[in-house]
C-alpha cells in the first residue's frame, strides 16, 4: 500500500529592518527544535496566504506587517511531510515583539543569514532571498 506523504502550505516572512533581516528559533517543544526559520505557518482552508502571514505574526511575535514582495513558492521533503514554504519579505507597522512560541529571535545582516542552523526547506529560501538583495 502506497500511503502519501502529508504536504502542508505554510508562509512565512522575512522581515526587514533597515538593513537587517529577522529570524526566529524554534523552541525545544516544537517540531524541528531548535532550527532556525522564517515565521510564519500553515494556511488554514480558506484563508489566504497575506491573510495567514498577518494571523500567525499575530499570534507568534504580536506584530502586524507590510508585505513589500513575494518570493518564490519552495518545496521541500522532510521524513514525515512535504512543506512548501511560501515566503514573504516584510517590514513591521504595528507591535513590539514578544516571544509567544519562539526560543529567541535575533536581528542579523543579509550576509549573516547562512551561518544559522536553518530548517532544511528554509536553506533555498535564504540562498533565493540573498539574490534579491543588494549588498551594503
Ligand atoms: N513557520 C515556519 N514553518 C516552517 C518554516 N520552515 C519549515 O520547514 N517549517 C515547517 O512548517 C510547518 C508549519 O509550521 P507551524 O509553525 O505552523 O507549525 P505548527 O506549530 O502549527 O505545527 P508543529 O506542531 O508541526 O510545529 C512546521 O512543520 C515547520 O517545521 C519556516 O520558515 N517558517
Amino acid at each position: 500500500m502506497i500511503i502519501s506523504k502529508k504536504h502542508i502550505h505554510v508562509t512565512c516572512a522575512i522581515i526587514e529592518r533597515g538593513s537587517l533581516v529577522l529570524a526566529a528559533q524554534r523552541s525545544a517543544t516544537m517540531s524541528l527544535p531548535h532550527k532556525w526559520e522564517f515565521p510564519g505557518g500553515k494556511i488554514d482552508t480558506g484563508e489566504s496566504a497575506e491573510e495567514c502571514l498577518q494571523r500567525e505574526l499575530m499570534e507568534e511575535l504580536n506584530i502586524g506587517v507590510t508585505v513589500s514582495r513575494a518570493l518564490s513558492p519552495v518545496t521541500h521533503g522532510y521524513t514525515d511531510c512535504t512543506v512548501t514554504l511560501y515566503p514573504f519579505v516584510c517590514t513591521i507597522h504595528s507591535g513590539e515583539i514578544i516571544l509567544h512560541e519562539h526560543a529567541a529571535v535575533v536581528w542579523l545582516k543579509a550576509d549573516e543569514l547562512p551561518t544559522l542552523d536553518w530548517a532544511a526547506a528554509d536553506v533555498p529560501v535564504v540562498a533565493m532571498y540573498l539574490t534579491t538583495v543588494i549588498p551594503d
